[in-house]
């Protein structure tokens, strides 16, 4: 058995409900490919050098691409998806909408569709809350208008999963105010949550925070930025067991990285334009070893020590540790 073969079988360790989410994507869930970062240049023409990029990834059995109609490489996707020649079953592809104002989600999703050359994604995503206003705004308006934002949009997105044009439906950047307000008229929940995660961005408290807020209701977390203490974050305080770690098991700390995530049951999206990493981290890299419950608890003891959050910093107004 290979070694993605036998991280795939133990998909239903996995302590979140992932039931919800259709079987066939079971497979890939647990590690997705980051395509943000790949398109270089201008955002209308076709980029042979995020084809090569993707098709690079899929020949090192990432199935799972994480896209968005903001990164602009949806079309590259689907260039290297058409090329690499994969049944579409065994694919994972999620792709998010940016909500740009006065679009509905059904013109967004026919175009993004379009560009990934597919018929259905297996998640849809609300790309952020932002475009919403402030949830958390002292004026009752304005934060009834937001949360009213929020349930119309998912209103809309719960008819693209009955299109079947899109197989699951979730959010990324929310807060459990926004998660809070969708709950409350949704009939299909989110399944996911894409949010930024690492040692230095927890989302932990004593009352176990938006993570725990997110187990409790079954929302799938996913990690955006997983490597971030190894790399935009540098140095800082989990250096030094990242290093221990990854010793004792013969791995980077990159590789540590990644699997502090995976064992806490939180799906990881990583990227990088470097096949020989991506072949890393897979052969047998992340796949080959866990983490024990004591090295995940040191990691996250030492990550408190720090806060640093790497993306949208302009749009988290309150302290995001909680
Ligand atoms: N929903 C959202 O708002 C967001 C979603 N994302 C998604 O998540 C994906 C991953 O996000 P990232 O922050 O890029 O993830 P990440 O934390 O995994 O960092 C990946 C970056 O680290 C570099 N890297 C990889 N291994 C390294 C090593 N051993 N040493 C030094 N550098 C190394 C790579 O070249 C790449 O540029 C994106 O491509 C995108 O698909 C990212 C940001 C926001
Ligand atoms: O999703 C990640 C953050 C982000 C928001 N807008 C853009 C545009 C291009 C790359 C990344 C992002």
């Amino acid at each position: 058995m290979s070694h993605l073969e036998r991280h795939r079988s133990k998909f239903h360790l996995f302590p979140y409900p992932i039931q919800r989410l259709t079987l066939s994507s079971l497979d890939q869930l647990s590690y997705g490919l980051g395509t943000a970062r790949f398109k270089r240049g201008n955002k209308d023409t076709l980029d042979e050098s995020t084809i090569e990029y993707t098709l690079a990834a899929l020949r090192q059995g990432y199935y799972h691409l994480d896209c968005a109609e903001v990164y602009g490489n949806e079309a590259e996707v689907g260039v290297a998806l058409s090329r690499a020649d994969i049944p579409r079953s065994k694919l994972y592809i999620t792709t998010k909408s940016s909500c740009n104002k006065g679009e509905s989600i059904d013109l967004a999703l026919t175009r993004s569709l379009s560009k990934l050359g597919t018929d259905y994604v297996d998640l849809y995503l609300i790309h952020s809350p932002f475009w919403a206003g402030d949830i958390n705004s002292p004026d009752p308006e304005v934060a009834a208008a937001a949360a009213r934002a929020l349930q119309e949009k998912w209103a809309e997105m719960e008819a693209a999963k009955d299109s079947g044009r899109v197989k699951s439906i979730g959010v990324s950047n929310f807060l459990k105010e926004h998660i809070e307000a969708v709950l409350k008229t949704a009939r299909y929940p989110p399944v996911v949550n894409q949010i930024e995660f690492h040692p230095y961005l927890q989302h932990h408290d004593a009352e176990g925070g938006l993570l725990g807020y997110m187990k409790e209701k079954g929302i799938v977390a996913e990690a955006y930025g997983p490597l971030t203490a190894v790399t935009k974050a540098a140095p800082g305080p989990v250096d030094e067991v990242y290093e221990k770690v990854a010793r004792k098991y013969g791995v980077t700390p990159a590789e540590v990285a990644l699997r502090w995530c995976l064992d806490q049951g939180v799906v990881a999206i990583t990227t990088s334009s470097k096949e020989e990493r991506l072949r890393g981290w897979v052969r047998p890299g992340v796949l080959g070893f866990e983490l024990t419950k004591e090295e995940v608890e040191d990691i996250a003891q030492k990550g408190r020590e720090k806060h640093f959050r790497g993306f949208w910093n302009n749009k988290f107004k309150e302290d995001d540790r909680r």
